[in-house]
């Protein structure tokens, strides 16, 4: 896309370049597989952001009284790293010369401006890295109680967070905030954890299981070659999962097996086809082992917090993390998994709701939040 000219990434490096002394806030979540960035860049006066609703002393998060803070309105942005390619994290922060920025906004020490928020296992795993290539320090937040406090402010303070999905078609919800607890949230991240949020910091990991988004990544780069996940993600878009999976019908000669409720065209077996097919992993298509994968993944994960909504009662299980990338087909699959538990459980069902959180900005669909 061409913006008066400027290319998109022009357009995102000069806005960078121009907040360079502008970022106000800036925090980390180093996960197993990704790491997660964002920092608030405040607009320059006479933009037109100025009606921003942030406002200087909010957006700095100042109570101490300097009111220094020229940011009116602005961009969160947010942006990705593979931790395994942590030096290009380093690199960037550097090139960006995040750790001189605040003065504007804080007056602090350089030793304050020097401690950043960090999340998640890296921000144990990394904290010596970030001293020595930064001079950083990592102040250490836990990951649960972060996920919960996004998860609960993001339901409650913006409109078009979370989302149904089923049968191609996404329906935002409107959560009422008074009735928004109980809830099962399940984060599929490298691995997944199932947490029942029961308020404001009063939750408890119930369950989790670590066939999750580093399995699919994982297995899906050794059995199909892929070399990016967005590669593998694209490559399931065109596949057939009915080429390797072994259907019901493939067992009952074609037919369903209604008494218990199975359709023909369930999965019986996932990768099933396989064992009785005598043919080399060259000889099926790329695409059609990717989808069987994502297929898999996303069925067994959605069974899982199905079983764990009926464990405690509750009636809106809420997906999220970077697994699911707002990827139709595999927030389909999670849909239908808990919906196929629903209709075959022998009990009524409990789970009514199952939402998918989005991690756009709801206003102009890219990776950073508007604030104007
Ligand atoms: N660009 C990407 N590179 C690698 N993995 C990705 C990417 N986009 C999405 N993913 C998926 O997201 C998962 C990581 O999700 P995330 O919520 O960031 O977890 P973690 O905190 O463990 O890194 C990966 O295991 C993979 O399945
Ligand atoms: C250890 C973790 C909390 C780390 O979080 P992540 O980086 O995967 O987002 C997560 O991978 C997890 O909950 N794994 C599942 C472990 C299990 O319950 O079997």
């Amino acid at each position: 896309m061409d913006r008066n000219g400027v290319t998109e990434g022009e357009f995102e490096e000069r806005g960078m370049n121009k907040c360079a002394e502008q970022v106000s806030h800036l925090a980390l979540d180093i996960g197993g597989s990704l790491i997660k960035m964002v920092y608030f860049c405040g607009e320059n006066s006479g933009s037109e952001h100025q009606q921003g609703i942030l406002s200087s002393k909010e957006s700095c998060g100042l109570s101490n009284g300097n009111t220094n803070c020229s940011v009116l309105g602005g961009k969160l942005h947010f942006r990705k790293f593979e931790t395994s390619k942590i030096n290009e994290c380093l690199e960037f922060m550097s090139s960006k010369q995040f750790h001189r920025n605040g003065e504007d906004c804080h007056g602090a020490s350089v030793s304050e401006k020097n401690i950043i928020k960090a999340t998640g296992g890296g921000a144990f795993k990394f904290a010596d890295l970030f001293k020595e290539k930064l001079g950083m320090t990592l102040d250490k937040v836990d990951e649960m109680n972060s996920l919960v406090a996004g998860a609960n402010f993001l339901l409650k303070a913006a409109s078009h967070e979370a989302y149904t999905y089923m049968d191609g078609q996404k329906e935002y919800v409107q959560i009422d905030q008074n009735d928004l607890y109980p809830y099962l949230l399940v984060n599929i991240g490298s691995g997944v954890s199932m947490i029942k949020v029961d308020g404001d910091g009063k939750f408890e990991r119930v369950s989790g299981t670590s066939v999750g988004g580093g399995t699919f990544w994982g297995l899906g780069k050794l059995l199909t070659k892929c070399k990016s996940f967005d590669e593998l993600l694209e490559l399931s878009y065109s596949g057939n999962n009915r080429v390797i999976d072994m259907l019901v019908g493939d067992i009952y000669g074609g037919m369903d097996y209604s008494k218990i409720g199975l359709s023909s065209t369930a999965i019986a077996s996932s990768f099933g086809k396989a064992v009785s097919e005598d043919k080399d992993l060259e000889e099926y298509k790329p695409e059609d082992v990717a989808r069987s994968l994502l297929r898999m993944i996303s069925n067994n994960i959605g069974q899982i917090a199905y079983l764990n909504a009926l464990r405690f009662g509750l009636k809106r299980i809420f997906f999220g993390g970077f697994f699911i990338r707002g990827h139709a087909y595999t927030m389909d699959t999670i849909s239908v998994a808990v919906n196929f538990c629903c209709c075959n459980a022998a009990r009524s069902s409990v789970v009514r709701e199952v939402f998918i959180v989005s991690h756009e900005c709801t206003s102009c669909r890219s990776n950073h939040y508007c604030f104007s």
